[in-house]
């Protein structure tokens, strides 16, 4: 299936290289070979070239071949970087599927599939410093500034330009490297450095009992030389076991303090009785890596894996649906461990958020260093370690979020994606707009492997797959061991503001729970879907409220800062004392968000311990870890968080789980609220009680306790909410019953965004008929970053159209509105599949 690597080439030809280059352009360019570098060049290996006047960049060789192209003269090849393919044969062709499926560039799909590290640039660029620790140095500016980079994984001095506000670049970049933050390249030069440590050990002359007695007694007059002698000897026995002199001691251990022993340990070494050596580390040295633990697979995770197997047999899919607690790890790793041994690859995907300390180290106890970790918290160079692995073999297996699909497998056998229902395996920005858990069917597709997706919730469309006999289904109704589902209680709280028995936002209800949580030393978590302190804040006198410049949205109170902030576009400002618009002193804040709830905690509660988990509080690297570890550890009485809390956590003593504001979420305008609120909801209260003899209980504050929702929630009804959400999207032709391509028409003049997409939508509608093409209509924040958005929804049925050459129909007229003179500067998002 794969096409040959390179071409067996006569020694006159002119060879030809199709290059993908990473931009937005929909053709590869054709570039010419060196002769030096001739026999050399592989399909998939990088090259650097000169695209444009000064630009010069990496491309991967997309197709070798000696037809010189008709109507430019091709450039050569400037230099070669791999001898070896860095992108396989397999990964080529997924991320041409990808191209086509979602409307984008070939190039555009390897900008993001590289990581960082093995691109280069001549530009000055800043990137992230993975190892950056030191949160609180920062300003508020450059934290902003900083999650951007992040999240760009690298800006060039021009990109950051428009991102800060005041004129001076130069000093905000200036402070960020100071503070080590950022790390500057200039020049051409490959990112990925490996990772050393120095160490030093002692010469094989003194490295024997023996020896060392003699250098202790001369060592005797020089009593700091003794003491780096005897230091070494306390971490590194030789005298017992002299192997162990090979291996070392990290130098830092002689440098790293006031009265550091550097000058002697320098001069042991000028005299040769010390010697200092480097070896490369592993980045994932610090997740622990314990020997296996041995696991008995209960009954019914027994009867799974064996219906997976069965399933397997004729289904490329299977859907494993096993409530909250119900085992799905362990068959995971059954199914992982099989894999394995049968010689193939296995990916296991996880949503963003979930990947941390706990699934990865009960992965990490069963399959140890032979497990590869791709996560975006990770540095670059980390990133680059485990592409590298993979391709040398050391990585059989790999765990990672979404952008895990990209990596160099030549041979998968089994992909699980866990949490399949997961939104944030969707990418959103930028193009590929791609979802991890539909790449990951392609792909197993086209490696001859098996796609295991699991979740407590799946999605609609996966369990309508199942329904209609396309992906196999497996069920898990019991929890492990004999821990039961928690009791629900929903709580009025209508009625409890009426009798004023609410305390602020808690209901006395939710108070009572907590209050013997803390008495008896169990675990409350406490779910808001909103950070910040309040959602905006408002004039009493007259109603004005703060809202960003950039955006039409209203800013969000952060407490702790003592700051109003724009969750859109990051935009800050300072808290009006008095209001702008009347000069009332009455500014009030309105709504809560996790942060009022803490504060209100620690007013109601002094003593008790509790923490919020937020994007606010995670943003340093190891934040997230910490938390969760602490809360394992039980240091911490009371978590507050957003879905962060949600997400397929275990902790044994958690009795307690209460949920704000489950309205807000049920009601939300959009067409999955309902699938999404009930697998939120699930989720969440599935963190209650996990253990045998351990109830656990959940607290749901509503305005409505009789809302049809909460029932499917309460008896755990998955079909119930299924059946009534599918009958729904059926009627109104809704996934999966219809595809949905998302058009986002954007312009920083409102006029001119609308014109462009009324115009786009006739052309649309004039073809698809005005049952599949729904808006022009501004989305629910209709100005983001001084953007002003429309958009289009199209919706295509599964059976009766031809998917491709309506997507193409669409691309065309795309590109009709992008090139039309008078729409300067319109910009126009195409989300397939959007969520
Ligand atoms: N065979 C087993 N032996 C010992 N412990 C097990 C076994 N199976 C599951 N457990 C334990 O039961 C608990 C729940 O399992 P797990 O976390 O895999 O559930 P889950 O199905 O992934 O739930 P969720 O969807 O809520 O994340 C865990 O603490 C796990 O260690
Ligand atoms: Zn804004």
């Amino acid at each position: 299936m794969y096409v040959q690597n390179s071409l067996p080439f006569e020694e006159e030809t002119t060879v030809f290289a199709d290059l993908i280059l990473p931009v937005p352009i929909p053709k590869l360019f054709t570039y010419r070979v060196s002769r030096a570098m001739n026999g050399l060049i592989k399909v998939g290996a990088r090259v650097i070239v000169q695209f444009g006047k000064n630009r010069v960049i990496t491309a991967v060789v997309g197709k070798l071949h000696n037809t010189p192209p008709t109507n430019y003269q091709a450039k050569y090849i400037l230099e070669l970087l791999d001898e070896e393919p860095l992108v396989m044969a397999s990964q080529l062709e997924l991320f041409r599927w990808m191209a086509e499926y979602y409307l984008c560039t070939i190039g555009e799909v390897m900008n993001v599939a590289l990581p960082s590290g093995l691109k280069i640039t001549s530009q000055s660029k800043v990137q992230y410093n993975p190892d950056f620790d030191y949160a609180e140095l920062l300003t508020e500016e450059e934290v902003g500034l900083l999650e951007e980079i992040k999240k760009h994984q690298a800006l060039s001095y021009e990109e950051v330009a428009r991102l800060v506000e005041d004129t001076n670049v130069n000093a905000v970049i200036k402070s960020l490297v100071g503070k080590r933050a950022v790390i500057l390249f200039e020049q051409v030069k490959e990112k990925y450095k490996p990772k050393i440590a120095r160490k030093v050990r002692l010469t094989p002359a003194y490295a024997s009992g023996a020896a060392l007695n003699v250098l202790m007694k001369e060592l005797e007059k020089q009593p700091k030389q003794q003491e780096v002698l005897l230091r070494y000897l306390s971490f590194v026995p030789v005298q017992n076991n002299p192997a162990l002199n090979q291996k070392g001691l990290d130098k830092a251990v002689f440098t790293q303090e006031e009265n550091s022993l550097s000058s002697s340990l320098n001069t042991l070494m000028k005299h040769g009785i010390f010697e200092p050596f480097e070896i490369t580390v592993s980045r994932f040295a610090d997740i622990p890596d314990t020997p296996t633990v041995e696991i008995k697979l209960s009954a019914s995770q027994q009867g799974a894996v064996r219906q997976i197997q069965e399933h397997f047999q004729d289904k490329e899919v299977v859907l494993l649906h096993g409530i909250t607690g119900s085992g799905k790890t362990e068959v995971y790793i059954h199914m992982i461990r099989q894999a394995l041994e049968s010689g193939t690859q296995v990916l296991f995907l996880l949503p963003e958020i979930a990947l941390t300390t706990q699934i990865v180290v009960r992965l990490r106890k069963v399959f140890g260093d032979k497990m590869g970790i791709y996560h975006s918290k990770f540095s670059d160079n980390e990133r680059v370690e485990v592409w590298k692995g993979i391709i040398e073999g050391k990585f059989q297996f790999v765990v990672g979020v979404r952008s895990a699909v990209f990596l160099p497998f030549t041979n998968l056998g089994l992909i699980i994606v866990d949490e399949e229902h997961e939104t944030s395996y969707k990418q959103f920005d930028p193009a590929p707009r791609y979802h991890a858990r539909d790449v990951a069917v392609v792909m197993a597709y086209m490696h001859h492997g098996k796609v295991l997706l699991g979740s407590a919730t799946p999605s609609l469309e996966s369990y309508y797959h199942a329904q209609q006999g396309r992906y196999g289904l497996v069920e898990m109704f019991e929890r492990y061991g004999d821990a039961a589902l928690p009791e629900f209680l929903l709580i009025d709280i209508k009625l409890e503001k009426k009798q004023r028995k609410m305390k602020n936002e808690f209901s006395s209800v939710l108070l009572d729970y907590m209050q013997y949580n803390l008495e008896h030393d169990e675990q409350t978590i406490l779910f808001q879907n909103r950070r910040g302190y309040s959602p905006y804040i408002q004039c009493e006198e007259c109603n004005w409220i703060a809202e960003c410049n950039n955006c039409d949205v209203s800013l969000t109170y952060h407490m702790k800062v003592a700051e109003l902030r724009c969750h859109y576009c990051g935009h800050k400002e300072q808290v009006p004392r008095t209001c702008p618009n009347c000069g009332s002193p009455k500014v009030k804040t309105m709504g809560f968000g996790t942060e009022k709830i803490e504060d209100e905690l620690h007013l109601i509660y002094p003593n008790a311990r509790v923490q919020r988990m937020d994007m606010d509080t995670t943003r340093a690297k190891n934040a997230y870890q910490q938390i969760i570890q602490d809360f394992e550890n039980e240091q911490i009485d009371i978590l507050v968080g957003t879905q962060m809390v949600s997400k397929g956590l275990d902790f044994g003593n958690v009795s307690v789980v209460g949920i704000f504001d489950a309205d807000r979420m049920i009601h939300f305008p959009e067409f999955r609220a309902s699938e999404r609120a009930f697998q939120m909801l699930t989720q969440v209260s599935g963190r209650a009680g996990r253990r045998a003899g351990r109830p656990g209980k959940v607290l749901i504050q509503t305005h409505n306790p009789a809302q049809e929702i909460l029932s499917w929630v309460i008896q755990n009804d998955y079909r119930r909410m299924y059946d009534t959400e599918i009958s729904e999207r059926e009627q109104y032709n809704y996934p999966p019953f219809t595809r949905l391509i998302k058009l986002i028409v954007k312009h920083t003049d409102r006029d001119t965004a609308q014109r462009a997409a009324a115009q786009l939508a006739e052309k649309l509608l004039a073809e698809l008929g005005p049952s599949r093409v729904l808006g022009p209509e501004p989305p629910l924040v209709e100005r983001v970053r001084n953007q002003f958005l429309f958009e289009i929804l199209i919706k295509l049925e599964r059976e009766k159209i031809n998917f491709k050459a309506a997507k193409s129909f669409i691309q065309d007229k795309v590109t009709d509105i992008l090139t039309d003179k008078t729409l300067k500067n319109i910009n126009v998002v195409v989300d397939v599949d959007s969520m």
